[in-house]
């Protein structure tokens, strides 16, 4: 089998991806950072594709600091959208196919019912709207691509909400967490294994898919569960978005439909409670 280029490496997909692969002993994966490859930096990129010739890329770089990226439009657009598009414009020169991801805060949230991928996006953030426009310039270059919408990633690497809550629950005496958003936490693990599922199926079912674990909880009731789990007694006080002000607007209401990607990738979805808790247990095992 050829290789499979992984950019952005350092972060939380990228070692997710790297774990899961460790796990099931597929040695054809290139791990590469920031340092390695910069998505912005067009002769480096060209470099790596010439020497790897890869079947596949994945791209998980991205710039993910949802409220500082109101303050940096600039640099954001850049890696969300110009970085996309160099290696989308790399995967057609030389025949890959890219899986790209991309987020619920592509929707503005106003609805109340599961989204599906056709429904219309309009994101209210920088963040989010950075992000679609990475989605809409991919088909610009090629069509042999995987956009997979996720939402509320976390894992025992990198910085995530799950880590945060842990963190916070020891340290102080009251958590005040918002209870008026409402979305599906994914375990990025279990997403790092769908990506492995599609690539080593060969999968050439393209498009844009929703992922998620499966459920529907609000911000305050993932941080409840994450504090039962680990046993973490601490007073969690539910909020409203209004009383938790932040630079940037969530959407309040993100849950997607993965109807699509369960049929046409074949994927089996764990809930998310059922994958909160391996991932606590994970956590709790690494301090033992
Ligand atoms: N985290 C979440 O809750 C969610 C994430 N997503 C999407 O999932 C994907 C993976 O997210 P996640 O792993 O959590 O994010 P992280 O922020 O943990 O990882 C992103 C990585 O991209 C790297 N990066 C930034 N700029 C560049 C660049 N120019 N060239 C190469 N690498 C770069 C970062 O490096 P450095 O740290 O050095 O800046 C970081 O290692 C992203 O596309 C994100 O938008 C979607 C929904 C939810
Ligand atoms: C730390 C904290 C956060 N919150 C709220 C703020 C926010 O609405 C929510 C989550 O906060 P965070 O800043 O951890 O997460 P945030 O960066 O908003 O998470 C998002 O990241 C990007 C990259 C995505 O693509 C999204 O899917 C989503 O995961 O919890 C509280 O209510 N109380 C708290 O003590």
């Amino acid at each position: 089998m050829g290789s499979i280029l992984v950019f952005g490496a350092s972060g939380q997909l990228g070692q997710c991806l790297a774990h899961v692969a460790r796990e099931r002993n597929m040695t054809n994966l290139v791990f590469l950072p920031e340092a390695q490859a910069n998505i912005l930096d067009n002769n480096g990129l060209q470099a790596v594709f010439a020497e790897h010739h890869p079947t596949h890329a994945i791209n998980c770089a991205a710039y993910t600091a949802v409220d500082k990226a109101e303050d940096e439009v600039d640099i954001a657009r850049k890696v969300n959208r110009d970085g996309v598009a160099n290696l989308s414009k790399l995967c057609a020169q030389h025949n890959t196919i890219l899986i790209h991801i991309s987020t619920d805060f592509v929707f503005a949230g106003t609805g109340n019912q599961p989204l599906v991928e056709t429904d219309e996006t309009a994101p209210i953030s920088v963040y989010g709207l950075t992000k679609l426009e990475g989605e809409q310039v991919i088909p610009e270059f090629t069509d042999r691509y995987f956009v997979l919408r996720t939402s509320w990633l976390y894992s025992e690497y990198a910085g995530n909400f799950v880590k945060t809550m842990l963190k916070l629950g020891r340290e102080r005496d009251e958590l005040r967490v918002i209870w008026d958003q409402l979305g599906t936490p994914t375990y990025a693990i279990d997403l790092a294994g769908c990506i492995l599922s599609i690539i080593a199926g060969g999968n050439e079912q393209f498009g844009t898919y929703h992922y998620s674990n499966e459920g529907v909880t609000s911000w305050y009731d993932f941080a409840t569960t994450i504090f039962e789990l680990s046993q973490t007694t601490v007073k969690t006080t539910p909020i409203r978005t209004a009383e938790y002000p932040t630079k940037a607007t969530r959407p309040a209401y993100s849950v997607m439909d993965k109807t699509k990607a369960k049929t046409q990738l074949g994927v089996t979805i764990p809930h998310w409670q059922e994958s909160l808790r391996v991932c606590i247990s994970r956590l709790a095992a690494a301090e033992a």
